[in-house]
């Protein structure tokens, strides 16, 4: 190795792979995007991969309440995320889904399409082959991300908050009508998280090893801080 390249291998930070784990509305998107973009890294988004299968089973007239009909068909739609932090997309079988896998259609269906073993074996797949190709390091968030998909992850962050909070940050976004209606966003994200702990395969959980962050007290520019310095002293370690 001659002086430049060595000293360049030396010098470039390594590839650190970060986990992002916790409920609904806890922070997890803005902060991982955030991260990722200002450390140079790529950034994964887990949850609209399970709601893009989701958008698939249901626009083919798949009852998502029929494991057996979803696991059946959980190899069929081809899923490309871009792991971009400020452009991130996601399409399936050759088209842009970022728009419908956000309708209230598809939040209210993904917990049960997302509970079938198949279809997190397929997602698992994907989301490992995702990180082992990102050489800048990658931010992955989700809900198993450090127990199953990268048990592995150098850093490993799980993300809480009240349901007032979260709720209160969800009704922030809606428009109208539905931001009026702070209960029933609460019930919603609650029914979610339960459902999303209770399934039997990769349920939602903190690994062991990872830093649980509350964010009820804190703003986003807070959290993102914090995720940052800990990766950034991983990456000095
Ligand atoms: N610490 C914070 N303080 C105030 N608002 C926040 C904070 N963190 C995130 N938000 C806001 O809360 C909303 C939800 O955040 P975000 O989408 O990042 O959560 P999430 O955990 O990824 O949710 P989901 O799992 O449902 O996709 C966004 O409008 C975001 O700007
Ligand atoms: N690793 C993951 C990520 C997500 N899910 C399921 O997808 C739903 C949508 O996730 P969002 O982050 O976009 O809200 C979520 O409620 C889970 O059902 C998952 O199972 N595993």
């Amino acid at each position: 190795m001659s002086d430049t390249v060595e000293t360049a291998a030396r010098t470039a930070p390594a590839a650190v792979i970060v986990g992002i784990d916790g409920p609904s509305g806890t922070g997890k998107s803005s902060t991982s995007k955030a991260v990722a973009a200002k450390l140079g890294m790529r950034y994964l988004d887990t949850g609209a991969q399970y709601r893009a299968i989701t958008w698939w089973m249901l626009s083919n007239g798949i009852d998502v309440d029929d494991a057996a009909a979803v696991a059946d068909a959980a190899g069929k739609p081809e899923i490309v995320s871009g792991t971009d932090p400020s452009a991130p997309t996601i399409a399936v079988d050759g088209a842009d889904a970022s728009g419908p896998i956000r309708t209230q259609q598809v939040t209210a269906a993904v917990s049960a399409v997302s509970a079938v073993p198949e279809v997190r074996t397929r997602l698992t797949e994907l989301q490992r082959a995702i990180a082992a190709g990102a050489p800048e390091g990658i931010v992955v968030e989700g809900r198993d991300v450090g127990t199953t998909v990268l048990p592995d992850a150098d850093v490993k962050i799980y993300l809480t908050a009240s349901p007032e909070a979260r709720a209160a940050r969800r009704s922030g976004e809606l428009k109208g009508k539905e931001a009026a209606d702070l209960a029933a966003t609460q019930a919603a994200l609650v029914k979610r998280d339960a459902a999303d702990s209770g399934r039997k395969t990769s349920p939602l959980a903190k690994a062991a090893d990872a830093v649980e962050v509350d964010t009820t007290e804190l703003t986003l520019e807070q959290v993102i801080e914090c995720v940052v310095t800990l990766v950034e002293e991983k990456r000095s370690a």
